[in-house]
Parts: C-alpha cells; structure tokens; sequence
C-alpha cells in the first residue's frame, strides 16, 4: 500500500512521518512555508525518543503525485478544509481510490462519499502539534496514538484491515471496527473541549462550561437517535497507551489560532449546534463557545484569553 498524507501538520505529520519511518512509500501533501521546509531539510519530528528528521517526499499539488492502483489517501486537513482538498483530490486520484478521514467531527466522511464510493473513517486519538513550519510534535509519551478504521457508513473491508495493519507496523494501535461512526461521535463530545481550551483562560470554570456543552450534547445525539459509544468502552479502548509528554498540549483548534490558519469549530461544538437546530434541542453554550472561537479568529485575539466567570455570566 501507498499512502498520500493530504495535509501533513500535527496529525498527518506525526501519522505520515512514523509510516515513512517504518519503511512504508508516504507522500505529503502540504503547502507554504512548513512545504519549502520539509522539502528542503526534511520532517522534522519529535518524539518522546528523541528528534527524528525524515526525508519524506514532499508536494504541493496531487496533481505531481504518481497514483497507482494501490494508492490511499489519509486526509489529515482540518475540517473547514476537506472541500477544497476533496476539490483537488477528484481532479486527479482514480475515483477508485480509498480515502481515510483521519480527522476530528463526522462531517467528513459524507462529504468525502459524494466524491469517492470508498470512504473510509479513522477515529482519531492521537494528540499532536504543529506550531513551527516543518516540524510536528507527538504529544503523547507512549504509543503515539490509537487509530481505530472503519468503512463509512458502517463495516470493515480488507482494505481497512490492510491499512490497520501498516499502521499497527508504524508503531500505532489500529484495529477495524464496523462501528467507527459511533466511535467518531464519543470523540465529538470529548472534542467540545476544543473551543473551551482555545477561548477561555484555563480556570476554574473550564469544568462547568464543558459540563454543561457535553449536557447539550448528549441531550441532542439522543434526541437525534445517533449511537455513540459508551465512555466506559471508550476509556478500555484507551487504557493507559496515550500519555502526556512533560508539558501538555493545546487542542488543534487553539493552534489554528495561534497560527492564524481558520477554525474547525462549525464542526465540534458546532456539529451539536446543528443537530439542535435539526431536532429542536437549544444548545447555547456550544452555539456561544463556536461564536467566541470564530470572533477570536476575526480579531487575532490570543486563544484561550477570555475570562471563564464572564463567559458563564454572560450566557
Ligand atoms: N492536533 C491534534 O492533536 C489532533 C487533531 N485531530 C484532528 O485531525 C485533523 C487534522 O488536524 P491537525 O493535524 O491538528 O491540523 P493541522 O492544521 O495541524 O494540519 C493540517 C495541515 O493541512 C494543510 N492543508 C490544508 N489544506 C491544504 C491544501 N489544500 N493543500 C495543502 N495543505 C493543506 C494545512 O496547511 P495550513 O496550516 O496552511 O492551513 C496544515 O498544514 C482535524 O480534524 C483535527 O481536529 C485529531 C486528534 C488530535
Ligand atoms: C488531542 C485532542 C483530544 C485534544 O483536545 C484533540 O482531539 C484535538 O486537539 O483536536
């Protein structure tokens, strides 16, 4: 198999960069600046085993990368990116060739459908981050993630088997899982944390403010007859492999505001602020943290700035 990483910052570098480790054919896909970088002096990764500089091929366009019949692609973009990434991707892949949504929310995999018949989804837990042009950080300080496959809508393939098993050979936990989608929704709810960490000022209301998102959340999957996996089974599945390294880590959104490069939040906290409006749930914390992410990004305020009490008093 042969993977093209389409959108290689935290989590596509850390995922693309152990494959290439491993002695699997990766491409990136990446743009800009972190692309002259890597192109020029290589991935550069750290890891909890020390700094790894990878020289893994590196292209700006699908259009330069060779695309055999054993081709996959590993969209690792963030959400609010998918469409114009899909756009180049249909120009160029064969319409035959699997693409993996490795990627936060569960509004990727649809949209990726209406492209290419072989959708697939990974359920993401693997923290990372992307801060510096050509260089990512894996986050966690043992197995550097757990990356769960499954076909989109529901079921497992050979292809998903396949995939699962280059990854487990890159160092990754990946098992296939027929029900990946409900997966993917217990990761939403863990995921409105997002927002909260990337407009709020850590404090003591951090713990209230997402009680009550999580609260709208599941009042709202419920209402909308969506399965989700129990947290229990969710906590099994991760058991002690995901650590955090000596200083923790700031949530993918907070670092597309601290790189000034879009939000994702119409797809975490906002995803829960559709179903609501779809099932007539209210849902005005997550609609007022999607809307302090979005002003954070209008005005290049700092993330995760605003005071907890005033955004509680003011809801
Ligand atoms: N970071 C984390 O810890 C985790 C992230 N996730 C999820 O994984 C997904 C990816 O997140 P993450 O890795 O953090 O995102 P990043 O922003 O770090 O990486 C995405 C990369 O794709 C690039 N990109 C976007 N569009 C294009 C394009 N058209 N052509 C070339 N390059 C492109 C971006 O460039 P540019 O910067 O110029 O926009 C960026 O370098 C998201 O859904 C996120 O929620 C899941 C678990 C953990
Ligand atoms: C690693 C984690 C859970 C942190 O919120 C994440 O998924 C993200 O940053 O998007």
């Amino acid at each position: 198999m042969r993977y093209v990483i389409f959108g290689a910052g935290a989590v596509g570098g850390v995922v693309g960069g152990l494959l290439h480790k491993a002695g699997i054919d990766v491409t990136l896909v990446a743009r800009g600046e972190h692309l002259r970088a890597i192109q020029d002096a290589g991935l550069s990764l750290d890891t909890p085993d020390g700094l790894l500089t990878l020289a893994v091929p590196a292209v700006e366009e699908v259009s330069e990368v060779k695309w055999t019949d054993d081709t996959v692609v590993l969209l690792s973009v963030k959400g609010q990116q998918t469409e114009t990434a899909l756009e180049s991707l249909a120009a160029y892949a064969p319409a035959e060739t699997p693409v993996v949504a490795v990627q936060n929310g569960v509004a990727n995999e649809p949209r990726i459908l209406r492209r290419f018949a072989r959708t697939y989804a990974i359920h993401v837990v693997l923290p990372a981050t992307f801060l510096t042009p050509g260089s990512v950080v894996q986050g966690s300080g043992n197995t550097p993630g757990i990356l769960d496959i499954g076909r989109f809508p529901t079921g497992v393939d050979e292809t998903a088997a396949a995939i699962a098993g280059d990854l487990v050979d890159a160092g990754f936990l990946s098992e296939p899982r027929a029900d990946i989608m409900a997966w993917k929704y217990r990761k939403l709810l863990n995921n409105l944390g997002n927002g909260i960490n990337a407009a709020i000022a850590p404090g003591p209301s951090d713990g209230e403010i997402y009680r009550r998102c999580l609260a709208e959340a599941e009042t709202v999957l419920a209402a909308a007859g969506i399965s989700v996996v129990s947290a229990e089974e969710d906590r099994t599945r991760r058991a002690d492999h995901i650590t955090e390294r000596d200083r923790p880590s700031n949530s993918s959104t907070w670092q597309s505001l601290a790189r000034g490069s879009g939000v994702e939040i119409d797809y975490l906290s906002g995803e829960i602020v559709l179903l609501g409006r779809l099932h007539d749930v209210p849902t005005p914390v997550n609609e007022a943290i999607q809307r302090a992410v979005h002003e954070i990004a209008r005005t290049g305020a700092e993330p995760g700035s605003l005071d907890g009490a005033e955004f509680l008093a003011g809801l």
